[in-house]
């Protein structure tokens, strides 16, 4: 689907997305982008701990368990806390594209209440891309990759070069990022832009 507002909507000249030749097999995770990252890294304690895993084409699955420390009302997960899973598998599907890219716009619909326990099945695709502008897609089904839909959104991510992280972010955890000795999370934070 695309989104209602005109920001999500690709111009009549953007392109079918192409995913990379070095883009990860089909079926093989990802792995996080950042240990410390809020939605997918290992080593964050509050985080979502989200894996993804690359489908065919352009496109992502990924699975997140609602916890007692996610709810928003008693017993269901807080809306900012699925927008932020919705978030993070879209912005995965940037690495299968090879491309460093940032959240510009991201449109949510909350479908159904998703209760504490619930494993969400989340899963995205790329629908278009125009020059740094990249159209994406999600959902996340209840319980089963084909159980009901509890969301969805549709986002706008805008390619950036590494330095708007070496620019805007602080100092201290940039060093660490770019010392990072697993190989895979570095490519995919620092040796994807030429
Ligand atoms: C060293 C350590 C490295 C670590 C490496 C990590 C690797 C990978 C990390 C990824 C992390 C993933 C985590 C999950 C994803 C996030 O959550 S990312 C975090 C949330 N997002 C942000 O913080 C982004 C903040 N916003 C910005 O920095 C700037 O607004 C942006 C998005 C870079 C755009 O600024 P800009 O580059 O100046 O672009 P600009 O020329 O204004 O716009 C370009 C085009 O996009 C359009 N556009 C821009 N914004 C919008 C918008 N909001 N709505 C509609 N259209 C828009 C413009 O209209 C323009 O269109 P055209 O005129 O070309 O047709």
């Amino acid at each position: 689907m695309s989104g209602t507002s005109p920001g999500l909507t690709p111009p009549a000249d953007a392109k079918q997305p192409a995913r990379h030749a070095d883009a990860p097999a089909p079926g093989e995770l990802l792995g996080a982008h950042y240990d410390q990252c809020f939605g997918c890294g290992g080593d964050q304690p509050h985080g979502l701990h989200l894996a993804a895993r690359a489908g065919e084409g352009v496109s992502i699955t990924a699975e997140f368990t609602v916890r007692p420390e996610h709810q928003g009302a008693p017993g269901l997960a807080h809306g900012g806390v699925l927008a932020t899973a919705l978030d993070e598998t879209l912005g995965s599907l940037n690495w299968l594209l090879r491309t460093i890219a940032v959240t510009g716009r991201l449109e949510t619909d909350f479908v159904r209440p998703v209760p504490v326990g619930t494993t969400l099945h989340l899963a995205a695709e790329v629908t278009a891309v125009a020059g740094r502008k990249i159209y994406s897609t999600a959902t996340g089904r209840i319980g089963a990759p084909d159980g009901p839909v509890a969301v969805r959104a549709d986002a706008l991510f805008i390619e950036v070069k590494v330095d708007h992280f070496i620019d805007h972010g602080r100092e201290e955890e940039i060093r660490a990022a770019m010392e990072d000795p697993d190989q895979i999370r570095r490519a995919r934070a620092f040796e994807v832009n030429p």
